[in-house]
């Protein structure tokens, strides 16, 4: 059952289009991201789905809902954790859970919550001396205290240590198998690819490609990885005709080669080697990443892909 629905949206800001017809439907039940470099119109999306931004034009849906005309029907459906969220610094971990449960009609138990985020140790803690990865926690419990059928997460991960945002990727395995969709911004692929059963990939204010993860990384051109250190350099004229091939990449430092293509390519790659009898060190052959998928997909990022790389 379609949950949240985003037909044409568009939202300007003084003239200059921040989302530019972007379109989605989202699934109840779903772990749903969005993904997309700096500026790509991930936030304003999001923004207009929680019904705190107006759109210029399009269609905004959730449970049928126009979040706007419908807003307080819909925050009691959507709860949300925004970026950059700051409660205020004096306020106790338990004076917030207590300030948002009255926000509610019918709100969580705020105790079980702080239990459930770990955060009942930290209930007289006020919000400016929690820890980054518990600052994160609370406004993950604050995004559930109306008990929604979808939370939005906002780049919810950024700026924690490894261990913190693989602690909150549990609890956001956990918060959608207890029957809550997950509407998920992230600039993490790691995270996008772990926790993602769709993924909406913006740039630029368009969708530049919504698939599963592992849809994504197929599309890429140059889905297979084969890398290693040839005994003596390569052609770069047989390199270039290797059928399949993507990209070649030489590391100046080592030599390693790295050629993106497809199963053809690891073929075509092991009978070039054994023609100039030369012998492949370390020897690897892998799928492409999301990372991959997600330089390939989008063209507004500064840095090149050392996958795309620099011809051989
Ligand atoms: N309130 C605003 N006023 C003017 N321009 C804005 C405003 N909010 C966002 N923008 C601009 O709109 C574009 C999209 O911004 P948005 O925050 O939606 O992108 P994003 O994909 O969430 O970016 P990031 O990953 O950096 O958070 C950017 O060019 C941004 O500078």
């Amino acid at each position: 059952m379609t949950v949240i629905e985003v037909a044409d949206l568009r939202k300007a800001y003084s003239g200059r289009p921040a989302v530019d017809g972007v379109g989605f439907t989202v699934e109840e039940g779903e772990i749903f991201g969005i993904l997309g470099p700096n500026g790509a119109g991930k936030t304003t999306t999001v923004e207009c789905i929680a019904g705190l931004r107006a759109p210029d034009a399009g269609k905004v849906r959730v449970a049928g809902l126009d979040p706007v005309a419908d807003h307080d029907e819909v925050t009691r459906i959507l709860g949300t954790q925004l970026q950059e969220s700051e409660l205020q610094a004096k306020l106790t971990v338990r004076e917030a859970l207590e300030l948002y449960s009255a926000f509610y009609d019918r709100p969580a138990d705020w105790r079980a919550l702080a239990e459930r985020l770990g955060l009942t140790d930290k209930l007289t803690t006020r919000f400016a001396k929690l820890s980054g990865g518990q600052k994160q926690r609370l406004s993950i419990a604050l995004a559930l205290i109306g008990g929604p059928r979808v939370v939005v997460l906002d780049e919810l991960t950024t700026g924690l240590d490894p261990r913190a945002r693989r602690d909150t990727w549990r609890l956001i395995e956990e918060i959608r198998a207890s029957g809550v969709t997950v509407l998920l911004v992230t600039h993490f692929m790691e995270e996008a690819q772990r926790l993602c059963d769709r993924i909406a990939v913006i740039d630029r204010g368009r969708l530049a490609a919504l698939d599963t993860p592992s849809g994504l990384i197929r599309r890429t051109a140059g889905s297979t990885v084969i890398s290693f250190t040839p005994s003596r350099p390569l052609d770069p004229a047989d390199l270039a005709g290797l059928p399949g091939a993507a990209s070649t990449a030489t590391d100046a430092r080592d030599g390693r080669l790295t050629v993106n293509g497809t199963d053809e390519t690891v073929n075509a790659v092991i009978t070039l080697l054994a023609r100039h009898r030369i012998t492949a060190h370390q020897l690897r052959v892998s799928d492409a990443t999301l990372d991959d998928a997600f330089l390939d997909l989008t063209e507004t990022s500064a840095a090149p892909s050392a996958a795309k790389g620099v011809p051989a």
